[in-house]
């Protein structure tokens, strides 16, 4: 078999190159944008110019069932991006389902998928990159997600979490009392998720909405590196390889 970096970039060009799918679920249920007729074309416009964007790669961390899957996949039609779910992209590169690929491969593996694919996505042009909750808590790929471009972090209560969650399957989440995991694995990994970029609270508010916040804070954060450009002269340019597409 190929090395998983060779497989994951094989999975990551049939993945764009493929209509853009939307996330499983979200069909008919309160609080998340029904898809329009239109929704899985990718707009020409994607690298034509004319779409003003205030970035033109974004990720969105943050905990299981904050929306980083439907939030992200919206975000890129508002924004015409390709969109790239990384559980998605794994799943594909192994061709087993998530919780598959933790009860027969185990977690280790599992985060090891994370890794090559945030070192593919990172290279990416022009998209947004929805995370899995645990990705950004490895601190290499923080590292590398961060030096690639804005982190937006979605926010929800553990009981938010555990509504949208509970009929879905999320390993981590397996046990008698989903909640209390829920409320153990947030406490340990908030102090993580504060080092994302921007953060914007998911909770009681319809997906769409949230989608319009994102857009809102990412032209504030591109007017503040804009002004801090201005003023610091030209920079260095950034460290990572990018694609050439
Ligand atoms: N703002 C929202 N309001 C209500 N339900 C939502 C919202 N955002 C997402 N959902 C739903 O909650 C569930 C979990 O969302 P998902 O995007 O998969 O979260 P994540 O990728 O962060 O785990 C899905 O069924 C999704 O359709
Ligand atoms: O928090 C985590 O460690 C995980 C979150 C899941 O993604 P979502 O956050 O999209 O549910 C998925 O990557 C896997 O079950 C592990
Ligand atoms: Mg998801």
């Amino acid at each position: 078999m190929p090395p998983l970096s060779e497989r994951v970039q094989h999975a990551l060009l049939a993945l764009l190159a493929g209509p853009p799918e939307p996330p499983e679920g979200g069909e008919n249920e309160e609080g998340v944008t029904p898809l329009s007729a239109g929704a899985r074309r990718l707009p020409s416009m994607l690298t034509s110019g004319l779409i003003e964007r205030p970035t033109d790669w974004v990720a969105l961390a943050g905990f299981m069932g904050t929306g980083k899957s439907r939030v992200g996949w919206e975000l890129s039609r508002a924004l015409a991006l390709h969109f790239v779910d990384t559980d998605k992209l794994i799943t594909r590169v192994v061709g087993k389902s998530i919780p598959e690929v933790f009860a027969q491969e185990g977690e280790g593996y599992f985060r090891a998928c994370e890794r090559e694919v945030v070192g593919r996505v990172t290279r990416l042009e022009h998209a947004v990159i929805s995370l899995g909750g645990g990705t950004f808590i490895h601190e290499e790929n923080r590292r590398q997600l961060l030096g690639r471009g804005p982190v937006v972090v979605l926010w929800a209560t553990p009981e938010t979490v555990y509504q949208r969650t509970k009929h879905s399957d999320r390993p981590l989440l397996r046990t008698e009392d989903p909640l209390s995991r829920i409320r153990t694995l947030m406490d340990e990994r908030e102090s993580v998720y504060r080092q994302g970029t921007l953060h914007v609270h998911s909770d009681g508010r319809p997906s769409e909405e949230i989608v319009e916040e994102v857009i809102e804070r990412l032209w504030a954060w591109r007017r503040a590196q804009d002004t801090w450009n201005e003023l610091s002269g030209p920079r260095p340019e950034p460290e990572y390889d990018r694609a050439t597409d």
